[in-house]
C-alpha cells in the first residue's frame, strides 16, 4: 500500500516501544498483504483446503487465496471461523494456563461481539466448562449469537451486559477475557480509514474506558483464577500500563506465557510492576497488531461466595420426553423452557444458569430445541447446527454446492425429493438448517436475517 501515511505522533509514540523497529513495521504496511486466516471447529470436520499452520494455534491456518467466504457453505455450518491469526494466541494462553483436564470451570469472554475469541474459548474448553460471552451493545449480540450458534456447542450462555453488571457475582469465573476496546492501531494495515481516527486523546479515553471495564469485572473472578488481557491497540497506555495499574490496584500477579523465539511475538515487560505483555508486529509475525496478557488473582484476596440455587422449573414430562428424543444423550442435558421454547444445556451448568439468571440480561443459554404443537416438534436454526441433536431420528436431505446456496439464499432448491416432512439440509456432512418438505414444494426454514443476500461475483 503507497499511500500510507501513519497519524503524526504515532510512530513517534511507538519509537521506545520494546521490540518496535519503525522500518520494518513501516515496510510490512506498504508491501506485505494482509494475511487470510482461519480456525477450524474441531467439533465439526471437513474437508477444508488448508495452507501453512498458525505456529501457536493447533487449529488455526493461513491461507494462501482469500476465497468468498459468503459463497462457501461450509462456512455457514460452523466448520471454520475467519480470525486474524494473532489473535489465536489466546488459544495458546489457555493451554497454557491449564494444561490437563480438571474440574469444570466457568470462563466468561466479556467483551464477545461477533465471537471471534468466543468460538476459540469455546474450542478450548470441554463440554462441562461453561462459557459465558457477554455484549455490552445490543445490536452487536445477534451476530454473536450467529457465530456461537455455528459452532454447535451447548455450553455456552450469552448475556447482554454491561461490566458493572457483573460486580455483584463475586469470585464466579476461573477465567475471564477481556478482550477491550481500544484505539485499534493494530488494524491500520487492514483497515487503513482507522488512521483518520486515531489521536493521543483516543488513546487516553480507551485507557480510561479499559481501566473502568477491569475494575468492574475484577469481583467476578475467583481466587487462583486467571484475567486474560488483549487489545489491538500498539499504545503503552492501553497496554503495559494498564498491566501496572492491574497489579498495583488489585491482588493480581503476572503469568508468564512461553513463545518460541520464531514465532517473532515481542515480550515485553510492564515498568514498575514487571507484569508480562506479549506485543504482535507486522513485519514480524504473519498478522496484524495484538497485545495479550495474563495475570492471575492471589490466593490471598478474599474468600470464595457460596451460590444456593434453588431454581426448578415445573415441566411436563410428555412435552419434555418427546424433545428428548431429538438429543442423543438427552441425560447429559437440563431441559428448560421460556416462554414456548424449550432449551436444553449441559446439566453441569444448570446452576450456573440460574444464578446468572438472578444477575445478568441473558439473551441465550445453551441450545434451542424449538416448539411444541401438540405432539409435533417446530425444530429450531439452533438445533440444526447443535452438535447435540440426534440425526437418526430426522430426516437429512444433501446438497451439492448449487443447492445448498439455493438453500443459504432461501431461494426455491433445486431438487427432487421423496420423503415428506421437517429435514435437515446438509452440505458435506454437516448441517445447515431445516426445510419442510412436502409433498410438491419445499419450505424453505433458514433465517431470513443470516441469508445470504449479495450477488456473487464470478
Ligand atoms: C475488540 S472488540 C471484541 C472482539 C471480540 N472479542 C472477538 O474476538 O470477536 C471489543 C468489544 O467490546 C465492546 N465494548 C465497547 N464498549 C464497551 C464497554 N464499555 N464495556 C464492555 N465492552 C465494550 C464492543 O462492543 C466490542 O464488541
Amino acid at each position: 500500500m503507497d499511500n500510507y501515511t501513519f497519524p503524526p505522533r504515532f510512530l513517534d509514540s511507538l519509537d521506545h516501544e520494546q521490540g518496535f523497529d519503525r522500518q520494518n513495521f513501516i515496510d510490512a504496511h506498504q508491501s506485505e498483504p494482509a494475511f487470510t486466516s482461519i480456525r477450524i471447529n474441531p467439533f465439526k470436520h471437513s474437508a477444508l483446503k488448508k495452507d501453512a499452520q498458525v505456529p501457536w494455534c493447533a487449529q488455526g491456518f493461513y491461507l494462501n487465496e482469500r476465497p468468498s467466504f459468503t459463497f462457501d457453505p461450509l462456512f455457514h455450518a460452523g466448520a471454520y471461523y475467519v480470525q486474524e491469526a494473532t489473535s489465536m494466541f489466546i488459544d495458546h494462553i489457555m493451554h497454557t494456563i491449564r494444561p490437563d483436564q480438571e474440574d469444570p470451570i466457568r470462563v466468561l469472554d466479556l467483551c464477545a461481539a461477533p465471537g471471534g475469541k468466543s468460538t476459540l474459548l469455546n474450542s478450548a474448553i470441554k463440554s462441562t466448562d461453561l462459557l459465558v460471552a457477554n455484549e455490552i451493545i445490543k445490536t452487536r449480540v445477534p451476530i454473536l449469537s450467529d457465530n456461537l450458534n455455528r459452532w454447535g456447542t451447548s455450553n455456552t450462555i450469552i448475556t447482554n451486559n454491561d461490566p458493572k453488571d457483573f460486580n455483584s457475582i463475586h469470585s464466579f469465573f476461573d477465567v475471564i477475557l477481556v478482550d477491550a476496546p481500544c484505539s485499534g492501531s493494530g488494524m491500520f494495515r487492514k483497515d487503513p480509514a482507522a488512521m483518520n481516527e486515531w489521536s493521543e486523546g483516543n488513546v487516553n479515553l480507551c485507557h480510561q474506558r479499559q481501566e473502568r471495564i477491569l475494575a468492574d469485572i475484577y469481583p467476578a473472578l475467583k481466587e487462583d483464577g486467571y484475567l486474560i488481557y488483549s487489545t489491538c491497540s500498539y499504545s503503552h497506555q492501553e497496554n503495559e500500563d494498564i498491566l501496572d495499574w492491574l497489579c498495583t490496584e488489585f491482588d493480581l500477579e503476572t503469568v508468564r506465557i512461553p513463545i518460541y523465539k520464531g514465532w517473532g511475538i515481542v515480550e515485553t515487560e510492564s515498568p514498575v510492576k514487571k507484569a508480562w505483555g506479549y506485543r504482535f508486529y507486522p513485519g514480524k509475525v504473519q498478522g496484524e497488531g495484538l497485545f495479550a496478557s495474563c495475570l492471575r488473582k492471589k490466593a490471598s484476596s478474599g474468600g470464595l461466595s457460596n451460590y444456593k440455587n434453588n431454581g426448578q422449573q415445573k415441566l411436563p414430562a410428555k412435552e419434555m420426553d418427546i424433545v428428548k428424543g431429538y438429543l442423543n444423550q438427552p441425560d447429559d442435558f437440563y431441559f428448560f423452557k421460556v416462554a414456548d421454547d424449550w432449551l436444553a444445556i449441559n446439566r453441569e451448568h444448570k446452576e450456573s444458569l440460574n444464578i446468572l439468571h438472578r444477575h445478568l440480561y441473558i439473551k441465550k443459554s445453551g441450545v434451542r430445541i424449538g416448539k411444541l404443537a401438540g405432539n409435533d416438534l417446530i425444530p429450531d436454526h439452533e438445533l440444526a447446527l447443535s452438535l447435540a441433536i440426534d440425526k437418526s431420528v430426522v430426516l437429512d436431505t444433501p446438497l451439492n454446492k448449487e443447492q445448498a446456496i439455493q438453500y443459504l439464499r432461501r431461494d426455491n432448491i433445486d431438487i427432487q425429493i421423496a420423503n415428506k416432512g421437517w429435514s435437515l439440509m446438509s452440505y458435506e456432512g454437516l448441517v445447515l438448517g431445516w426445510a419442510k418438505l412436502l409433498p410438491n414444494r419445499i419450505n424453505n426454514y433458514y433465517p431470513k436475517e443470516i441469508r445470504i443476500m449479495t450477488q456473487q461475483v464470478v
